[in-house]
This record gives structure tokens, sequence and C-alpha cells, in this order.
């Protein structure tokens, strides 16, 4: 049985001043220790739900869960619930706030009072991970926008999080920088079972990626399932604002003939290979 380390019911939630729900009877589950891909048009809410799963915000109605217990409703408990939810910001400038990456990624640590010889095993740790050993004591505004994304990564994993939110980590990022974010997920993922919900518009992306997606469409939860099942409601993904992945449409494009049998590949390079087998 798939457990849920996160659960929404009928979430709803209006900024002050908002004319309309950001999110609107948000139900939604989140299996615990899978990649789930969070899709969606701009606006539909998705930045909202992650402010409200880390707790700084909080519904107006609705009830949220986190490991089957109700969220808390004081600052003590919501404390306790983010040193285990991790949240990566789009923009690595929001969140990088010291001088250099080691400066930077020791913050959180010092904060909760961590001895410093334990905080400078932890780091120097963190920022080998992401691989930027060489620039830990390099200016943050002298690194590339790939570098300060992983930094930005490295201060939410040094806190150990059993839960990685990610707000669309591989925008604006070049192929290079992008794989290489991804490999560091991957190696966090199956090392540490670390829970991880990406918030994307590249739809490639999150075809390859996930193993569960959501949809939210003006604040409410629209489909989810496993990518195959979201990306074959083919006339709904216009309506959610959703494009279908490359690989789904060149893989329709052959012959049923040829590709009777085999499931659809999950990536470009899966495709070049089965083709290469296939049509050789
Ligand atoms: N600070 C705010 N004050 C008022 N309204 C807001 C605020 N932040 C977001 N909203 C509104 O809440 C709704 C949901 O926005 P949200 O940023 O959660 O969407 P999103 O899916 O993350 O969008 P994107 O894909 O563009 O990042 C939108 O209508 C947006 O205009």
């Amino acid at each position: 049985m798939i457990h849920n380390i996160l659960e929404t019911e009928s979430v709803s939630y209006t900024y002050p001043g908002g004319r309309k729900p950001a999110l609107d009877q948000l139900t939604l589950q989140i299996p615990q220790a899978k990649k789930t891909a969070l899709l969606g048009r701009n606006g539909s809410g998705k930045s909202t739900l992650f402010l409200q799963l880390l707790g700084l915000l909080r519904p107006d109605q609705g009830a949220m869960r986190f490991r089957g217990q109700p969220y808390p409703d004081n600052r003590r408990g919501l404390r306790a619930i983010r040193e285990e939810i991790g949240l990566v910001f789009q923009d690595p400038e929001q969140q990088l706030i010291l001088n250099t990456p080691r400066e930077d990624v020791s913050y959180g640590l010092r904060n909760a009072g961590v001895p410093e010889g334990e905080i400078r095993d932890r780091v120097r740790e963190a920022i080998n991970a992401v691989g930027l050993t060489h620039a830990a004591d390099t200016p943050i505004h002298a690194l590339s926008l790939g570098q300060k994304k992983r930094v930005a990564l490295a201060g939410v994993m040094v806190m150990r999080p059993r839960v990685l939110l990610l707000d669309e980590p591989t925008a604006y990022l070049d192929r290079t920088s992008e794989r290489r974010l991804l490999d560091e997920l991957a190696r966090i993922h199956d090392a540490e079972g670390v829970t991880m919900i990406m918030a994307t518009h590249d739809m490639n992306l999150a075809y390859e990626w996930a193993d569960h997606c959501i949809v939210i469409q003006d604040g409410a939860c629209v489909m989810a399932g496993v990518p195959g099942e979201v990306f074959a409601r083919v006339a709904a993904l216009s309506d959610w604002g959703l494009s279908r992945p490359a690989v789904l449409n060149l893989w329709d494009a052959i012959p049923e003939r040829l590709r009777h049998g085999h499931l659809a590949p999950k990536a470009l390079s899966d495709l070049e290979d089965w083709l290469r087998h296939h049509l050789a």
C-alpha cells in the first residue's frame, strides 16, 4: 500500500486583498519517498500550495496532514514541520542571503544551535555533494545561476529534510546545468529516500522524472496519477495549460504495428535507443 506523507483536504486560501481564491477546495495526496511533479498553468496555485505545506501560510478552510497527523496550529509545531520539509525557491537570489556558499549553507545549522565542529563537517559534505567544493569561498554574486541553484539546494539539504519542495528548479538552466541538478536530485532521492515534489512547466522533464503527477487548475486538483495516465488525457491537456511530452508525440508518429506491445519510452534518449534497436 502506498503511504501518503502529506495530504490536503478541501483546502481553500485567498490572499489578503485577493479577488479569487488561490487554492479552492484543494484535495491531494503526496506519496512518501516518491517523486511527484506538480503541474498547472501560471497562477494555478503551485507556489501557494508549497507555502501552505511549509506552514508559512495557513488555510482559510480545510485540513492538512503530515504523516497522517493534522498540521499543528502553534509556532513550535510548525517549526518542527519546517525541520522536515525544505523548500528550494525558483529564484536562488530569494534564498541565498550570505556572502559565500560556505557561509550561506552554514546559516540554518548555526541558527539551530548545532555545534561548530558538526557544522563544519556537514557544510563541507553538502557543498561537496553539489560539486562546488572549489567554489565554497567564492562570493555568491560571482557564481553562475546553475551554481547558485546548487548552493540553494545544499543549504536546504544540509538540514536533512525528509520532504523536498522544488519550485521550478530547472528554469533558465542550460542543458548541462539542468543535467547536473537532476543527477544531484536523483542521488539524494536514491540514497536518502527523500520525498520530492517539483513544480515545473517542463512537461518533458515531468514525464521523464516523476513517479506521480498532480495537475492543479484554478487552485483545485483536477487530475492525479502516474505520468502515463496524466499525459494520455490528450484532449484535457490544453485545457489544463499543459503541453504533451515530445517523446509521446514522436512515439505516436511511429506506426502502431511497429510499437505494438511496447510501452512508450520515458525520455527522448530511450526512444533513440528503441529506434536504433527496432528499426536497424
Ligand atoms: N502574494 C500574493 N498576494 C496576492 N495574490 C497572490 C500572491 N501570490 C500569488 N497570488 C495569486 O494567487 C494565485 C496562485 O498563484 P501561485 O503563485 O500560487 O501560482 P503558481 O501556480 O505557482 O504560478 P507560476 O506557475 O506562475 O509560478 C494567482 O492568482 C496569484 O495571482
